[in-house]
């Protein structure tokens, strides 16, 4: 038996599972890392945790499966996306904390851009709006920053990278310094209609072209794994963005597919096809993924929190003990009161994209209690979603009764899909794998070894757990999603 080490290096913890050459689980390692908040809006990590919990979960899975790493024919990897990583390539140091995702301490350069015109040019070449959330400007402002680090860059002295460039780094100890296609879709410095890094754009932020990484395709060689980390060397044949690599976990391969995948944040991507289209709708244009050089591209709808509304039901407001109380508070929260919230924490992402937005409650009462507000929280995470596939049916001609594949922690609380199927009146269908991310990257790199079928027999392996109907009728959806529409209108207005 042949084995497929698939890495998932994540937000808040690092994930191995070994999958065997048919694709199935034989066993899971998970670390969680610290998280650092240095300012109000920062979020970082430390490279060298992301790196130590990849290689970490990697040997113990390993380990537990009780197999040589002989035995395993391929590495994949996956990862949060658009965190941002600087360091030597002499020591292969990092020179700061990484800059993540959710970071946004750029939000007034990217403003600036607006004012000065750039928008439109940076759509156009990347599929991406002027945020934060994007590594171009987090790399900009370390370049700003850290003293001495453009002159070294334009030396040569320094690479960047997002997360899968700095663990392929590491993993190969420095001999590769490359990305994949999707992962440099998302630094808003790469052309995704000409699959090249933009020499206006990295001009633009003051980038010197020397820091970036060279980009594959989603199946290829990115190198191979030095001999000492698992005793034997092994190749990387597999690496995309996590969000991209759900989309290929849940088959997502004709145009009109979609899938949405439900952890901290909720992040919904829809195939369509070989043409890239900019979207009217303020969704994002990006690569759905790159085989044999060809692209196929996605619009996506990003939302910054999904299930960390439920972390902040935990541990903010501390209603709950565990994420699955949420379910049978829900239930029995009183009809007659409509709470909505409006989970804008950090920013609201798609498809209203306003970092300095905050969150709001709507609806209160003295009666407004945990199963209220647990409810409410449920429901903010269909209502996000129903925002995000009404820009995509405006944006690109989806069939009626396209179905939504979903993934992700968030999935296994049956109440909250069925209100997301209740509030887009689309049917949900959550398939018997959720650990679509690492099932991806692990076919991604399966099939580069040649262990793995063509996508079209690939897709013929996903199999429905459990498809959840529309059952509200029409008005009652109507108004649900006013109210929501109006509490949106109104916190953005506030905050
Ligand atoms: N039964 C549940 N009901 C509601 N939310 C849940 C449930 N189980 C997990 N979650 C939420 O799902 C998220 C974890 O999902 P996961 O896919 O592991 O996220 P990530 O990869 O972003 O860390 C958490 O935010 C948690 O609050
Ligand atoms: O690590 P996750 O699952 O929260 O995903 C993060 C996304 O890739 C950010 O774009």
């Amino acid at each position: 038996m042949r084995f497929i080490l698939a890495i998932d290096q994540g937000t808040t913890s690092t994930r191995a599972i070994l999958f065997d050459q048919n694709l199935k689980v034989a066993a899971v390692s998970q670390q969680e890392f610290p998280q650092h908040f240095p300012a109000s809006g920062w979020v970082e990590h430390d490279a060298g945790d992301l790196w130590t919990s990849a290689a970490g979960t990697a040997r113990a899975v390993i380990e537990k499966a009780r197999i040589k790493a002989t035995s395993i024919a391929a590495i994949g990897i996956t990862n949060q996306r658009e965190t941002s990583v600087l360091w030597d390539r002499a020591t292969g140091k990092p020179l700061a904390r990484a800059i993540v995702w959710q970071d946004r301490r750029t939000a007034a350069f990217c403003a600036e851009l607006r004012e000065a015109g750039h928008e439109a040019m940076i759509t156009e070449r990347t599929g991406l709006l002027l945020d934060p959330y994007f590594s171009g400007t987090k790399l900009k402002w370390l370049l700003d920053t850290i003293p001495d680090a453009r002159a070294r860059a334009l030396r040569g002295e320094l690479a960047f990278g997002t997360v899968d460039s700095w663990l392929i780094w590491n993993l190969t100890g420095g001999r590769s310094h490359v990305t994949d296609a999707t992962n440099a879709a998302r630094t808003m410095l790469f052309n995704i209609r000409t699959n090249q890094w933009d020499k206006d754009i990295c001009a633009l932020l003051d980038i010197p072209m020397a820091l970036l990484p060279e980009v594959f395709d989603c199946a290829a060689d990115f190198g191979r794994s030095r001999a000492d980390l698992f005793g034997h060397e092994i190749p990387i044949l597999g690496v995309a963005g996590d969000q991209h690599a759900a989309t290929v976990g849940q088959a997502c391969f004709t145009p009109g597919m979609m899938k949405s995948t439900y952890g901290t944040g909720c992040f919904a991507m829809l195939n369509i096809g070989r043409d890239f289209v900019t979207s009217k709708n303020r969704l994002l244009t990006t690569i759905a993924y790159r085989l044999n050089g060809e692209t196929t591209y996605a619009l996506e709808g990003s939302i910054f929190i999904a299930g960390a509304v439920v972390q902040w039901l935990r541990d903010g407001l501390k209603i709950i003990r565990d994420a699955s109380e949420t379910q049978p508070l829900a239930i029995a929260a009183d009809d007659t009161q409509h709470l909505v919230m409006v989970p804008a924490f950090t920013g609201l992402g798609a498809p209203y994209w306003k970092p300095d937005c905050r969150g709001a409650i709507y609806g209160l009462t003295r009666s407004s209690g945990p199963k209220e507000f647990a409810r409410a929280a449920l429901e903010s995470v269909g209502f996000q979603t129903r925002d995000l596939l009404d820009a995509m049916r405006a944006d690109w001609g989806m069939a009626e009764d396209a179905i939504l594949r979903v993934d992700g922690g968030m999935v296994a609380s049956d109440w909250t899909m069925q209100f997301l199927a209740d509030i887009l009146g689309t049917s949900v269908d959550r398939p018997e794998m959720t650990e679509t991310t690492a099932l991806g990257a692990a076919y991604l790199a399966g099939l580069q070894a040649g262990l793995c079928p063509s996508p079209q027999d690939f897709a013929k392996n996903w199999a429905l757990e459990r498809r959840f109907d529309p059952k509200m009728d029409a008005g009652a959806r109507a108004d649900k999603y006013a109210r929501w529409v109006k509490a949106v209108q109104a916190t953005m207005m506030v905050t």
